[in-house]
């Protein structure tokens, strides 16, 4: 039974393993998974983590990332991802769904869903994405406070906090920069560096802080996509591929979708889908009926 339904790695062994993966000198990385059966293939392929997208859920429930969800819908969702992976979850937790009260009851929240981890952004609210213009974000004085607040909260030390400054597209990435040394003094143990630009950009940002730095490979924004290896060696400590599994999906669902409609059965799909066989392989389907045959072992006698 060890490990079905659930994983058997502890909430409070993935969040070390997380911390140790962030000091180890390998790039930590992270995909998004759209769902618990995703988080399943991320670590069986051999990844370090798995990230909870906002911009993904929302987009899920056929909402725009603008901060419509709500803590408890997305604790819900991530602790459903949590429980089937043995590896660390990174949450995004836009701004905390508040005030800094709200950013740290969120944390305390997360923490008792298993996760290993979250962002909270220093955008204004409503946010949106950070690859999009016309963003806005706070005061540094104020996401200090929401950060301090997110810290203090937190019972168990291992949890990671990250802070994402979105500042480098609106006041340049000096002033980001800036930004990320207070909120690394206010207790960020990782820093999300949203939407630089180019190699130059990370490599400007890795030599100018001395925290381990997040980096957002998400596709058609404004970062080049750079390969692991590469800001591996530019001493980037942990990636994420937000989004990437749900245009992945939808890519292939819509196609899927047209084909159908069009040819009135989806015998040319078939080489494109997950078969049963494999489906069930890694839902390990087979220690299901093992599990079942070890509780229905007896045998009735006539009497009975
Ligand atoms: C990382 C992100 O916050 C997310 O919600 O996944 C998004 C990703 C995206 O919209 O591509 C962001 O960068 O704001
Ligand atoms: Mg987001």
């Amino acid at each position: 039974m060890t490990g079905l339904i659930a994983a058997t790695t502890s909430a409070a062994d993935k969040r070390i393993a997380f911390r140790a993966g962030l000091t180890s000198g390998k790039i930590q990385r992270f995909p998004g998974a759209i769902n618990p059966l995703t988080a399943k293939l991320v670590q069986e392929i051999g990844f370090e983590g798995v990230y909870v997208s906002g911009g993904a859920f929302s987009a899920g429930l056929a909402l725009p990332d603008i901060g419509l969800t709500t803590l408890t819908e997305v604790t819900a969702h991530s602790a459903q991802i949590a429980r089937v992976t043995d590896l660390p979850v990174l949450v995004d937790a836009d701004t905390g769904f508040g005030e800094p009260m709200s950013a740290a009851r969120t944390v305390t929240i997360l923490e008792d869903a298993g996760i290993a981890g979250l962002h909270l952004e220093d955008q204004i609210n409503p946010k949106r994405c950070g690859h999009l213009d016309g963003k806005a974000i706070v005061g540094t004085d104020e996401m200090v406070r929401r950060l301090r607040a997110a810290v203090s909260a937190r019972r168990d030390p291992n949890f990671v906090i990250c802070a994402r400054t979105d500042a480098a597209g609106i006041e340049g990435i000096d002033a980001a920069i800036d930004r990320a040394t207070a909120y690394a003094e206010a207790g960020a143990d990782l820093i999300f560096t949203e939407a630089l630009y180019t190699t130059a950009d990370f490599e400007k940002f890795r030599a100018a802080v001395d925290v381990p730095l997040l980096a957002n490979m998400t596709e058609f924004g404004k970062s080049q996509l750079i390969p692991a290896q590469v800001l591996e060696k530019i001493g980037y400590n942990a990636v994420i591929y937000p989004v990437t599994t749900l245009r992945l999906a939808m890519g292939a669902i819509e196609k899927g979708l047209r084909v159908i409609h069009e040819e009135g059965t989806q015998e040319t799909l078939l080489d494109e889908m997950q078969t049963r066989s494999r489906l069930y392989e890694v839902l390990e389907y087979e220690r299901y009926n093992e599990f079942d045959s070890g509780i229905f072992n007896f045998t009735l006698d006539r009497r009975q």
